[in-house]
């Protein structure tokens, strides 16, 4: 089908580029000492929330296609919100109907998983918590059920530790739940179900963006040959890593559970393993890791060869470059996004933002593909983000892209623009409130320099969130602080910068304005009317 946008009945856009910021993580909450964003300095924010172009929208659960309104938002479904102008029910949702609705089990690669587990072993790896951004562990527990039920008798299990999407130390709650189900499973079944190895999260296995392929080579060799620190259960590994490195759950390192000093849960050949995240970013590396024939990203014989393996994923990753070739249950189907529209009428672009972020604006923000759109058209830009915890260094990669968005602003050449500000967000998830308030500043700092590069151009800047982090980073009981690592249920700032304003429309947003409101808007100050089926444009023209 080739796409075409009509061009808008009263508004010919302005001479300079539209460009949406996205502040990842930075939410609207009302103001207090554990408010990052209101406890900063921003005098150029504080200037856009007051101003008549400006208005609040939800970015979070059913707005943005996740499963309930308890849901917080995340870079995921709040990009491909932004991007495709549609609430699609997201990876969460699909997997909880598929799972309910026994379809999963019904599927070629469940049953043949089945068949390598009752052979051999089968293993779960993925993200262990409820924090319903990457992972469920009631999807875990649903698939572990099934796979006794069908009689597979040896199931390893191994556990990303999370705090990061739930508390910052809450992984013994989860390996608590998991072992009573593991001993439910096992009196009832006679089965060898474990725990058989683990590690925090930003520690091993779950990178994006090949920002740092070490840590997935860490945790491949942990899960598949039974490198890492070794003990008895997982339980004790946390106490005792809690105990020695001071560390919250994200950042513990990799462990190993072992009988008689033998690791438990070693991978064999002619095992199977199901990667049980359904979110893409972090589970792509790991998926080439354990699939691919040929992988030259580190060295998997290092210790042992590389078993052969049955693999899959709960869902399919990465759409164009087909990872993994396995999967439970097909990811959404995000069609018709504003790139392809604004490809088609011929619209020079750029997306730009850090390694971090840098599939945000790019893979999520056009529906999970992987690429260019058009590539005569379309500039993306990666600035590498540095590999640490962003509370050493807040500042990011903040200033440099800006500096290269202002050069492209000024080029001339672009009619359409976006970037993502980390700060908000990987500042936020350390917990760490001080160098949040800092992150916050940089990012005033440098919406400043863009709103002057805009006026310059005569353009249009739009300054957005995907979902909030940045504002409530911790919780107060009994006068005792608890650091929030996680997302909040925030709704997001949506202001319009528009030096050449003229009363030419009104920020009208219906009630349930939310994040997928922003593409037609978009699309409407670019000169066009936004595709019938998009969610409505939060402007009403003259
Ligand atoms: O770091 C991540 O993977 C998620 C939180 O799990 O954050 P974001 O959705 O902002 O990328
Ligand atoms: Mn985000
Ligand atoms: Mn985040």
């Amino acid at each position: 089908m080739t796409l075409s946008l009509k061009k808008h009945a009263k508004f010919a856009g302005r001479k300079g580029p539209v460009v949406i910021l996205v502040a990842d993580g930075v939410g609207v909450a009302p103001a207090g000492p554990s408010n990052a964003v209101t406890e900063a300095h921003t005098p150029t924010l504080d200037k856009l929330a007051a101003q008549t172009l400006y208005t609040e929208l939800a970015a979070h659960g059913t707005a943005v296609g996740l499963p309930s309104d308890d849901d917080m938002g995340n870079s995921e479904v709040g990009h491909n919100a932004l991007g495709a102008g549609r609430i699609f029910a997201q990876g969460a949702k699909l997997v909880n109907q598929a799972l309910d609705s026994g379809k999963v089990y019904e599927t070629d690669v469940w049953q043949e998983a089945i068949e390598h587990g009752r052979n051999n072993t089968l293993h779960l790896l993925g993200l262990h918590s409820d924090g319903n951004i990457h992972a469920h562990t009631q999807h875990l527990y649903a698939l572990m059920r099934k796979a006794a039920e069908q009689g597979v008798k040896q199931c390893c299990i191994h556990i990303l530790l999370d705090g990061r999407d739930v508390a910052a130390r809450s992984a013994l709650v989860y390996i608590e739940q998991t072992e009573a189900l593991i001993n439910e499973l096992n009196a009832q079944y006679d089965s060898n179900f474990r725990i058989a190895s683990g590690g925090g999260r930003m520690e091993i296995t779950m990178d994006r963006y090949e920002a740092d392929w070490d840590m997935v080579r860490r945790g491949y060799h942990c899960h598949t040959h039974g490198i890492g620190q070794t003990f008895g259960c997982a339980a004790d590994a946390v106490e005792a890593m809690y105990e020695a490195t001071g560390k919250d759950d994200q950042y513990l390192p990799a462990f190993v559970i072992a009988k008689d000093g033998e690791p438990v849960g070693r991978m064999q050949d002619g095992d199977a393993v199901i990667l049980f995240n359904f979110r893409g970013d972090r589970a792509i590396e790991i998926s080439l890791a354990y699939e691919r024939d040929h992988f030259d990203k580190f060295d998997r014989d290092e210790h042992r060869p590389h078993p052969s393996l049955y693999y899959a994923g709960m869902l399919q990753y990465d759409g164009d470059e087909f990872i993994p070739a396995r999967y439970l249950v097909n990811p959404p189907n995000i069609d018709r996004t504003m790139g392809e529209y604004l490809c088609a009428e011929g619209v020079k672009l750029f997306a730009i933002s850090e390694t971090q972020k840098y599939g945000h604006v790019t893979f999520f923000w056009n529906g999970n593909r992987s690429g260019y759109i058009d590539k005569d058209l379309e500039t993306y830009i990666e600035i590498p983000s540095d590999n640490i915890e962003f509370n050493q260094a807040p500042a990011m990669k903040a200033r440099e892209i800006t500096e290269k968005t202002i050069a492209l602003i000024e080029s001339g050449e672009y009619q359409f623009g976006r970037l993502n500000l980390a700060n908000g967000d990987m500042v936020g998830h350390t917990g760490d409130l001080a160098a949040a308030i800092e992150a916050m500043e940089v990012v005033d700092e440098c919406v400043a320099k863009l709103i002057d590069a805009i006026e310059a151009a005569g353009g249009i800047l739009l300054y957005t969130a995907d979902h909030g982090n940045a504002d409530i980073m911790y919780t107060e009981k009994n006068g005792i602080r608890t650091p929030k690592t996680s997302h909040t249920l925030s709704p997001v700032p949506f202001a319009i910068v528009d030096p050449n304003y003229n009363g030419e429309y009104q920020l009208t947003p219906p009630p349930d304005a939310g994040l997928t409101h922003i593409a037609a808007t978009t699309i409407n100050l670019l000169g066009f009317e936004a595709p019938d089926d998009y969610q409505p444009s939060l402007l009403t023209f003259k």
